[in-house]
């Protein structure tokens, strides 16, 4: 048992998150705590996201990121959102630095409720993303799964956006693909040493993707925002599309986009997309043990 803390159930386009707040204590969420609240279904969850107290100067928290199986997670574009608006709805401000063991970003609210996070450099070495397997040319790697002469999935793009992604490129609809049976195969394939984040992507437009993740750790989810900016410039990078994109989330409720763009001039990836409050309550970030808060609700009607 530890001294509870406040936590809030978000959601990023659905990507459900829990926004636990760590600051002013050396502890952690635990592995434990996570995999007893994924066990509930009220509190079931595809991304903690951890604020803790700074660790660099110049930064306002230090961001550390689990998955529902309890691991560790570099980065998570939707949780991310959901930070920044729990944080500028505290504090009134609009413009945010964190650093996560991925490292530093930047993200600000706009007027209008939506978040931009800067998610930095994509990293397209093959020992970095990682592979098992070297490839000179990672926008195209030899994969797939199904019959070896009529692969279902072949030949995805391999990236890190901080986080381990690889992105098939089909031509039907991303949802008449059965991904809750393919998606854990390639998350845990050998190529991946670290797993991976594994995403259907269709170009719609020279302007827009629809797309589908199966998430590293968390398996089927409503929507990803790392896998976003993941297909975003891998389409560009392989000359699918242009560097600024629309992405229609296949599975988000209610159906919802992000924009991404693979900014020319420094090849930072900055995505813009809203987050969603639900409720908020208290934790044992040792246990996961919770209840409910219904107060702010109450403040809210
Ligand atoms: N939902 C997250 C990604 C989680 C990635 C995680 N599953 C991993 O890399 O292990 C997002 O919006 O970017």
């Amino acid at each position: 048992m530890s001294v509870t803390v406040e936590f809030a159930r978000m959601n990023g386009l659905g990507n459900k998150i829990l926004v636990v707040d760590m600051r002013g204590r050396p502890d952690k969420v635990t592995p434990a705590a996570a995999v007893a609240l994924n066990a509930d279904p009220q509190t079931e969850f595809d991304q903690i996201m951890a604020i803790h107290d700074p660790k660099a100067d110049g930064t306002d928290a230090f961001i550390d990121i689990l998955n529902s199986d309890g691991s560790k997670a570099q980065a998570c574009g939707n949780g991310t959102r959901c930070v920044v608006q729990a944080l500028a709805a505290e504090t009134g401000r609009k413009a945010f630095t964190f650093q996560t063991v991925a490292g530093i970003l930047n993200a600000v609210e706009h007027e209008d409720g939506t978040i931009s996070v800067d998610m930095g450099r994509p990293v397209f070495d093959w020992d970095k993303i990682p592979l098992a397997e070297e490839f000179h040319d990672t926008s195209r790697i030899e994969l797939q799964i199904g019959p070896i002469d009529n692969p279902v999935l072949h030949s995805p793009s391999a990236m890190s956006m901080g986080n381990p992604h690889a992105i098939f490129w089909v031509d039907k609809d991303v949802m008449s693909y059965d991904l809750a049976r393919f998606g854990p195969l390639l998350e845990n394939h050998p190529m991946f040493p670290e797993r991976a984040n594994i995403t259907l992507a269709q170009v719609t437009s020279p302007t827009s993707l629809t797309t589908r993740t199966w998430e590293r750790g968390a398996g089927l989810t409503l929507a990803c925002g790392s896998a976003a900016c993941s297909a975003a410039v891998s389409a560009a990078r392989t000359g699918r599309t242009g560097r600024k994109v629309t992405i229609n989330v296949a599975s988000a409720k209610p159906p919802a986009t992000l924009s991404i763009e693979w900014r020319e001039r420094d090849g930072h990836v900055i995505m813009t997309g809203p987050a969603e409050w639900e409720w908020s309550g208290r934790l044992d970030p040792s246990t996961g043990l919770w209840s409910r808060d219904d107060s702010r609700e109450a403040e809210a009607q």
